[in-house]
């Protein structure tokens, strides 16, 4: 772990049961190798899980069981790591291929800009050559100018101790919003494909597994699933998904199962599968087994089964080194201000005081969502919610902070004199009427504003014990009784299609409260609600295509062309940063 993060709390765990196919997995990693600096549940780093990986590694094979690494992307964009050197991601390649993989594919994050996807076909895909698979992706290379798959689109293969042949594919989600250098073949189109037709019909196969920046329950996997099953009534397929930042464990049937293991470092997701077929033995009853782990050395240890003195390696010591000297250079622990509360997206009610959408709403837009070109003139600033990407804890509020809240490069933009009358309705139709913008254009769903998290989340869920989030001791990581006799943590109480087992920890819950697609500030008011009054509608540029069909369902119409740049010289990372080291530097 790294020197600054805290030590794990001991906290009552649940085994992992091993199979002869294991399976670790990492997802949505979005940078966060050094894992997290304030929370003493998951402040285990990289450096430790390449040594866990290879602890687990050498107690299974010594078993003759095998073991799989799988990562399933977005890797990059949502922590200083990646986001605060230039280029972005100076260091965090290095980091990241230090761990091994057998199967690992292209989130969405990857592929967003032109460098990042450049970047995944010229280091990681190269770094991962026999593992990297991208079954619907392609790039144009940057070097002839040529279309080319990403990397392979499948592999076959073989585990080393129990000849388990593998048949696997590693898909993204019918992804939309990708740079003009790659392009997402749709999954339904993919699946009509020669190639991935002939190779479901391989009948020398003990085990599908499909891997996938895609919820698991989501259409695609469903398609690739039912595609599957159509040629392969009996043999047993194991999803890896991700995406939606939940930890979640699906059910397609009784021989196919998806693992979705959360977000940000802050668990490893085990798999195991027993009963499989193998080139020399036939099995018809294979037995699934999933377990979420909290990434933090207590865990760790105990899984491994060592402990501190036997655990870490000289490799995993020097990936640990090298995140401690990447954050250094960067200087991420750069102090902009002092946070006097925990600011949360989901654990306080919006709106409140604790809501960071609040704070947004209230303080910040207002404060410094400016351009001088247009003066003090009315203004309604509109900004997703899934912009922000992490809480604020109380105390310091870093330059890595700035980038775990906000990791997006884009700026604002605006549409000038705009009737206020019509505007004023806008925020009602982007947070209520969702199906009129699905219905006209279905790429255009409103949810695809919100944070990914709360997507699987159809409703508030309130704890009702639970302190409150501005108790002194209200943080995530304080011990709180959870029962007659032993205090639990706050944590994951993760339920899936398995039951309620499924996490490693037992942590009592937290509250999860929902919050619109988008959030509004309204400035300079005066005089606003004459009739005839004009206002500049200022948004977030990710949200441009939402507001541009908002307004026309509102009857106003306008373009792309109409559109211009707000505050060019500031994106929404640069002006948190503004607004903290102004109004909170003096709370240090
Ligand atoms: O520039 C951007 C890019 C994305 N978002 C928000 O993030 C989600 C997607 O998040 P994943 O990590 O890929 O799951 C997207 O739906 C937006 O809500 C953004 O706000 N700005």
């Amino acid at each position: 772990a790294q020197p600054n993060a805290p030590e794990p709390l001991e906290a009552p765990l649940r085994d992992l049961k091993y199979g002869q196919l294991n399976f670790l997995h990492t997802t949505d990693t979005h940078g966060w190798h050094a894992g997290h600096l304030l929370e003493p549940s998951f402040s285990a780093d990289w450096g430790d899980y390449v040594d866990f990986a290879a602890r687990l590694r050498e107690k299974l094979e010594g078993e003759g069981r095998d073991l799989l690494l799988i990562d399933t992307g977005d890797r990059i964009e949502g922590n200083g790591l990646y986001d605060a050197s230039d280029p972005k991601g100076l260091f965090t390649f290095d980091i990241f291929r230090a761990q091994h993989m057998d199967i690992i594919c292209s989130g969405n994050h990857e592929l967003y800009q032109q460098n990042s996807s450049e970047n995944e076909y010229l280091i990681t895909a190269p770094a991962y050559a026999d593992s990297y698979l991208a079954s619907n992706i392609d790039i144009l290379n940057p070097t002839t100018g040529e279309v080319v798959p990403l990397a392979p689109r499948y592999k076959k293969f073989t585990t080393r101790l129990q000849g388990i042949r593998i048949m696997a594919f590693g898909f993204l989600y019918n992804f939309d919003r990708n740079y003009n250098n790659t392009i997402v073949q749709r999954v339904e189109q993919t699946i009509q494909e020669d190639w991935f037709q002939q190779a479901i019909r391989d009948r020398d196969i003990d085990l599908f597994v499909v891997i996938g920046h895609s919820a698991v329950r989501s259409e695609e996997f469903d398609m690739i699933f039912r595609a599957i099953r159509s040629v392969q009534w009996d043999t047993p397929i194991q999803f890896f998904g991700g995406h939606y930042h939940i930890r979640d464990y699906h059910k397609f049937d009784s021989k196919s199962y998806g693992l979705a293991s959360g977000r940000f470092m802050e668990t490893i997701g085990f798999q195991s599968i027993d009963g499989l077929s193998s080139k020399n033995s036939a099995n018809t009853s294979p037995t699934f087994f999933r377990r979420f782990i909290d990434n933090n050395l207590y865990s760790l240890y105990h899984h491994s089964g060592h402990n501190a003195s036997t655990f870490h390696s000289e490799r995993g010591r020097n990936i640990t080194k090298a995140i401690e000297e990447a954050r250094d250079a960067l200087s991420l622990d750069e102090t902009f201000g002092c946070a006097k509360r925990d600011l949360w997206m989901s654990r306080a009610k919006y709106p409140s005081n604790s809501s960071i959408f609040s704070w947004l709403e209230e303080h910040v837009f207002p404060g410094v969502v400016n351009d001088t070109r247009r003066g003090d003139r009315p203004r309604l600033i509109i900004s997703n919610t899934g912009a922000i990407r992490f809480d604020i804890f109380k105390g310091p509020f870093t330059k890595d902070s700035t980038f775990i809240v906000c990791p997006f490069t884009s700026g604002f933009h605006y549409l000038k004199d705009v009737p206020y009358n019509r505007a004023r309705k806008l925020i009602f139709l982007l947070n209520r009427a969702g199906e009129i913008f699905e219905t006209s254009d279905p790429s255009l769903a409103a949810w695809k504003m919100s944070p990914p998290h709360q997507l699987g989340i159809p409703e508030d869920i309130v704890v009702p014990e639970q302190l409150p989030p501005d108790h002194p001791f209200g943080n995530s990581q304080t011990p709180i009784l959870g029962s007659v006799d032993r205090a639990l943590t706050p944590g994951y109480t993760t339920v899936d299609d398995a039951g309620d087992d499924g996490d490693d920890t037992i942590h009592s819950p937290i509250s999860f409260y929902r919050v619109p697609n988008c959030i509004q500030s309204v400035v300079n008011p005066r005089d606003i609600d004459l009739k005839d009054e004009v206002v500049d509608v200022v948004f977030n540029e990710f949200i441009q295509p939402w507001i541009l069909l908002g307004l026309r369902f509102l009857g106003l119409n306008y373009s792309d062309e109409d559109v211009d740049k707000y505050a060019p010289d500031d994106n929404m990372t640069t002006l948190i940063a503004k607004w903290v080291r102004t109004n909170w530097a003096d709370n240090c």
